[in-house]
C-alpha cells in the first residue's frame, strides 16, 4: 500500500502549525529596535508577518511587544525571560497545535516556498532546521511539543544554546542541496547598521 502522510501532501503541508515570531530580543548590535526597521517602506516584522498570514491561519507573538500585535495574533510575555531559547519555548508552549514554525522579526526577505519545504519533511522527527555552510538556523526552523521538556531542562539550569538539547530529540538536519533556490537570501538576518546597509545592494533597482 502507497503511504500517504499529511505532510507530503502539498495543500496540508502548512496546516495544523502554528507560525510564531520571536520579537524579543535586545536589537544591541542594530542599536534601535530591529522588528520596525523598514526595508523597501515595509517593517522586518511586518515582512515576516505578511509571509506567514499567507501560509498559516495560527500565528503568535513570542516576546513583550503588544504595538505589534493585533486581532488574531497576540504577544506572549517570555515565561523564562532573558534569551532566545526562552522565546522558543514560549512560542511551543503557547501553540494550540501540536507544530510551530519559528522565525526571528528581522529576516528582509523571508520565503513561504522555504518555509514549506522544511515542512514537508517533519514526519518522524521532533525538529527540522537548515544546516548550510553558514551554520545551522535553530530559529529559522519547525519544533514539535516533544521538545518542551528538554527545553525546560536547559532553561531551569541556565543554559541557553538552542541546540544543547538537540541531543534528545529526532533532528532532521536540511542541507544546502535540499533547500529550494533563494534560500541564502531568505535566511539573512540583519543584526547591525553596516549590514543593514548592505541590504541596499539586494533590492532591485528602480
Ligand atoms: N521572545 C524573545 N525573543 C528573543 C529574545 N532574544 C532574542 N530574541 C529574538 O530572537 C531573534 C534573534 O535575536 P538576536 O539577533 O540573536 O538577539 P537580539 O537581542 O535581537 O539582538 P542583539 O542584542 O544585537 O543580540 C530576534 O527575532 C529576536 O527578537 C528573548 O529574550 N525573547
Amino acid at each position: 500500500m502507497l503511504e500517504h502522510t499529511e505532510t507530503n501532501d502539498p495543500s496540508r503541508v502548512t496546516e495544523q502549525v502554528t507560525g510564531v515570531i520571536l520579537a524579543g530580543g535586545k536589537s544591541s548590535r542594530m542599536g534601535r529596535d530591529k522588528a520596525t526597521l523598514e526595508v523597501e517602506g515595509v517593517a522586518l516584522f511586518e515582512r515576516v508577518l505578511g509571509v506567514f498570514q499567507r501560509i498559516f491561519s495560527d500565528i503568535l507573538i513570542a516576546g513583550e511587544r503588544p504595538d505589534l500585535a493585533r486581532p488574531g495574533v497576540c504577544c506572549h510575555p517570555d515565561i523564562y525571560p532573558g534569551s532566545a531559547l526562552g522565546g522558543l519555548y514560549t512560542g511551543l508552549f503557547e501553540a494550540d497545535s501540536d507544530w510551530i514554525f519559528v522565525a526571528p522579526c528581522d529576516l528582509p526577505f523571508p520565503d513561504p516556498n522555504l518555509i514549506k519545504a522544511l515542512l514537508r519533511l517533519r514526519d518522524g522527527y521532533d525538529v527540522v532546521l537548515p544546516r548550510t555552510g553558514q551554520g545551522l538556523d535553530p530559529l529559522f526552523a519547525c519544533y514539535r511539543k516533544s521538545c518542551l521538556e528538554p527545553m525546560r531542562r536547559l532553561l531551569d539550569n541556565r543554559r541557553y544554546r538552542i541546540f544543547d538539547f538537540y541531543d534528545q530529540v529526532r533532528v532532521r538536519y536540511v542541507d544546502e542541496h535540499e533547500l529550494p533556490e533563494g534560500w541564502r537570501q531568505a535566511l539573512l538576518n540583519v543584526n547591525t547598521p553596516e549590514e543593514f546597509q548592505d541590504l541596499e545592494d539586494l533590492l532591485p533597482k528602480p
